[in-house]
Parts: structure tokens; C-alpha cells; sequence
């Protein structure tokens, strides 16, 4: 549904995007993740045919960018990131407008109003001014104005920002409903939305594609940690935990009784083999072992050139 080979994108000499690709299959639902100026939305405004690539290959719902703008444009449903809204207008009149700007006749734009109004929940909203409804239900006019044309892409631009608590997990339940039936890319710099809604996320750092894959397999190929916890100070065995194997940045977690360790490794359960051998070697008393896996604000972070994803106690869940 999506395939963008080489992207690059420039605004006079600042590279805003670099080399970047990637393909989306039909049905995805694509979290597109990275820091504040990373790309993302110069990268969605060339999908959707509003920005044209300095170089590479841009193809959306079978349109090719920027030859085919205007079928992209049709084919394309998108939210940006504030909402181009006319706010002095009612709702329905707006909404007519924005069919009528894409190209759908007088029949056609009638059942695309309602099927939009149906699908972002605005029912009972069509005669209310835009500047008088509240940010989430502005945003679902735009979800409403994005879905007009029933396109098979959606891409939607940071949707929950700036929105109340209950509005952002009605508008998640609208994307959640969306994701059944359409392709959908959405960046977001809420990393639970991700987790909540997104089975698979880009990262985009500094222009450049730096990850892409299912959070969890990220995860898991980021540095992990075991922490382990003993009824009694380890004494002279403290040194023999800094020399096992696969372990590395071996750690004191501070504890109210006894003693406890964080061992960073990329073998959590090869090292945890080692740390239960140890255990029985020098008898010593366990009471907790547990192996603590890298979160995607962690993965985020080490991708992105945030903290590199270190586990100390605050992360981990506080001292024991
Ligand atoms: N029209 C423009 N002219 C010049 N520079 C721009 C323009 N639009 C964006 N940029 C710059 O390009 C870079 C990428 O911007 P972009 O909006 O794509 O990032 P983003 O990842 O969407 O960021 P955010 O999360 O803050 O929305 C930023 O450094 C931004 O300042």
C-alpha cells in the first residue's frame, strides 16, 4: 500500500529527511515514531502528495508521487497536524466543501458525508459551528474530512495532541476501528498509543530511518538486564557476579534487607543459568529473579539519542 524508496527531503540546504524507505502492507497499522523535527511530518506530506522528494521513489494506494498527486490526494486520507479547518463554518458545510474539493459529485458526496460522519462518531454535531465544538471533536472533523473519499490509507499526523484525557481514548477507539478495514500510518509522540494501537513502528531520527520492526521484537534486541535479589549481603560472592559471563555493568540496587543486583547482558537466559549455578555454588539464599526487558520508551531512547536505555531503579520500578 505504501513503498517509499530513498527519500530524501530538503527545505534550502537543511536535509529534513535522508534516504529513507520503507513498505507498508495493505492492513498495517504503523506507528511512526521520533523527537520533535525528526522528519515525520515532511515524510507524510509526501505520501499524501503535498510535498514533492528531492529523490526517490514515493508509491501510495497505487498512485505514484509526485506524477500522480491528485490520485494520491483522492486515494489518500489524511489528518495533519492542525487540522486546516474554516472554524466560522458548520460542520456539514464544511464537510461538503472538503467533497467537493476532492472531486466527489452531488450523489456521491451525500453517502460520503454520512459514511465520514458515521465512521468518526460526529452524529448530532452536523449543524454546530467548527470554532464552538471543543479540540477533540475538531479533530474528528478532520478524521471525518480525511475519510470523505473512503480512502484505503490513512495518515494521521500526531491525532491525539493536545487533546483531554477522554477525548484521546475516544479518538484511539476511532483509529482502532479504522485499522480493521484501512492502511494506516500514525505518528505520535505518545509511546503507549504506539503499544496500544500499532503492531509495528518506524523510527525516525534526525532525518534518517533508524528503526523498524514490532516494538516487542525491538525490544528485544536492545540490552536487557536480570535483577536479583538475596535474603543476606553476598559478601566475598559479590566479586564472582562481575565475572560471570554475558553479564556486564553489573550493579548494587540499593534494597531495604539483604542485597540485590542488576546485571545488564544480551543473554538473559543464558546469564540467568550462570547466576542460579553461582547461587548454588556459594549458597547463597534468592529470593527474586527476574528478568527485565528493555521498554519502548527505552528502545525510543537508545534509538534516538535519548538516555541509551540503561536500567536504574527509578526505571525499573523504583528501590526495592
Ligand atoms: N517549511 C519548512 N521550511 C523549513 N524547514 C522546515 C519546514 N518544515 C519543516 N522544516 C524543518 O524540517 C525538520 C523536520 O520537520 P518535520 O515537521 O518533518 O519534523 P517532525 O518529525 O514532524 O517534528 P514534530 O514532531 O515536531 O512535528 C525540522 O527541523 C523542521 O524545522
Amino acid at each position: 500500500m505504501i513503498r517509499v524508496h530513498r527519500l530524501s527531503k530538503s527545505y534550502g540546504s537543511f536535509r529534513a529527511v535522508q534516504d529513507v524507505s520503507f513498505e507498508i502492507e495493505r492492513g498495517e497499522v504503523v506507528g511512526f515514531l521520533g523527537p520533535n523535527g525528526a522528519g515525520k511530518s515532511t515524510t507524510m506530506k509526501v505520501l499524501c502528495g503535498y510535498l514533492v522528494a528531492d529523490a526517490g521513489e514515493v508509491e501510495v494506494a497505487g498512485a505514484k508521487l509526485p506524477e500522480q498527486g491528485p490520485l494520491a490526494r483522492a486515494r489518500v486520507g489524511y489528518l495533519p497536524e492542525s487540522t486546516p479547518l474554516y472554524r466560522a463554518m458548520r460542520v456539514d458545510r464544511f464537510l461538503d466543501f472538503a467533497a467537493r474539493a476532492k472531486g466527489l459529485g452531488r450523489s456521491e458526496r451525500r453517502a460520503a458525508l454520512a459514511r465520514a460522519v458515521a465512521a468518526a462518531d460526529l452524529l448530532g454535531y452536523l449543524d454546530r459551528r467548527i470554532d464552538q465544538l471543543s479540540k477533540g471533536y475538531r479533530q474528528r472533523v478532520g478524521l471525518a474530512q480525511a475519510l470523505l473519499a473512503d480512502p484505503d490509507v490513512l495518515v494521521l499526523d500526531e491525532p491525539t495532541s493536545g487533546l483531554d484525557p477522554n477525548e484521546v481514548v475516544r479518538i484511539r477507539e476511532l483509529i482502532r476501528e479504522l485499522g480493521r478495514t484501512k492502511t494506516v500510518l500514525l505518528s505520535t509522540h505518545v509511546l503507549g498509543e504506539v503499544s496500544e494501537l500499532c503492531p509495528r513502528v518506524l523510527i525516525l531520527s534526525g532525518g534518517r530511518l533508524v528503526a523498524d520492526g514490532a516494538p516487542h521484537a525491538l525490544a528485544a534486541a536492545r540490552t536487557s538486564a536480570l535483577f536479583v535479589r538475596f535474603t543476606a549481603s553476598l559478601g566475598s560472592a559479590r566479586g564472582s557476579f562481575d565475572a560471570l559471563e554475558g553479564a556486564f555493568d553489573v550493579s548494587d540496587v540499593p534494597v531495604t534487607n539483604g542485597a540485590a543486583l542488576r546485571l545488564r547482558t544480551d543473554d538473559p537466559d543464558g546469564l540467568a543459568t550462570r547466576v542460579l549455578d553461582l547461587v548454588r555454588e556459594r549458597g547463597l539464599e534468592l529470593v527474586e529473579l527476574r528478568h527485565e526487558a528493555p521498554t519502548l520508551e527505552q528502545v525510543f531512547a537508545a534509538h534516538t539519542g535519548g538516555r541509551d536505555g540503561r536500567f536504574d531503579a527509578v526505571e525499573a520500578g523504583g528501590p526495592v
